[in-house]
């Protein structure tokens, strides 16, 4: 088991913008019934054949051979396999990792730009810190998952005090620098030339769609994701 980030008494929004994120958040919000985030790719196959559920893995950018589905979010969203009624059982390189690292918090939820607004108010309803995971690269860095926590610092800095911390007002001046044109920002980040070089242009673009889907917040329920409607998230 990978070792779990000290997050007790916290709420934990996991962030990996490109893509596992963005990719289960379009996955609940296309029908899928609910989402198992595994580290190994041994156990996404393990948990597919357990609960016949669909299966997605993707290691450095690929597709892995012998799943179902990659960690493209227009898996979900093109019809080529039928998703909705389904679970999903998904291994990614850095996503489902954060979110398996995660679960010591007591509030485990998943954020992307297209469901920012239901992130947004899950937050400001809580009573606790809130933390931005963010899943980054190999244990590294990376700047779409830091603009994010910005964005949402922004939304909430009537709620919480934004300048508590160096990390939030860092990433609250980098997305106030992107937001005019987050394409265009984003574009000089190491992730969009990985995904370039693997022609996954299309998934950048969609990626970086703010509230897309701001009913869809998927919650960590005993050992899956599941989608919590945003009127249910306001009165918590
Ligand atoms: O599929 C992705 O976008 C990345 C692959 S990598 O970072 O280029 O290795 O995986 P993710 O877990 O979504 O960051
Ligand atoms: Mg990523």
């Amino acid at each position: 088991m990978l070792p779990l980030y000290d997050l007790r008494g916290r709420v934990a929004v996991v962030v990996d913008i490109l893509r596992a994120t963005s990719s289960i958040v379009t996955a609940l919000a296309s029908g899928v019934t609910h989402v198992f985030p595994v580290a190994e790719l041994a156990e996404c196959q393990a948990l597919g054949a357990q609960h016949g559920c669909l299966t997605a893995a993707e290691r450095d950018g690929r597709a892995a051979e012998g799943f179902d589905l990659g960690n493209s979010p227009f898996g979900y969203l093109d019809g080529v396999l039928p998703v909705r009624g389904r679970a999903v059982a998904i291994s990614t390189t850095n996503g489902t990792q954060a979110l398996r690292r995660s679960l010591a918090a007591d509030a485990v939820v998943v954020g992307a730009f297209l469901n920012l607004g239901a992130v947004v108010e899950f937050a400001r309803a809580q009573q606790k810190d809130v933390v931005v995971v963010c899943a980054g690269w190999k244990g590294k860095f990376c700047l779409e998952d830091t603009v994010f926590g910005g964005a949402l610092a922004e939304r909430l800095a009537d709620s919480f005090d934004v300048s508590s911390s160096d990390a939030t007002l860092a990433a609250l001046h980098l997305w106030q620098q992107a937001k005019g044109d987050l394409h265009g920002y984003l574009l000089q980040s190491a992730h969009v030339r990985r995904l370039n070089s693997l022609e996954a242009n299309k998934d950048f673009a969609f990626c970086l769609r703010v509230d897309e889907y701001p009913a869809v917040l998927p919650i960590w329920r005993e050992d899956r994701l599941v989608a919590l409607q945003h009127e249910v998230a306001r009165t918590l």
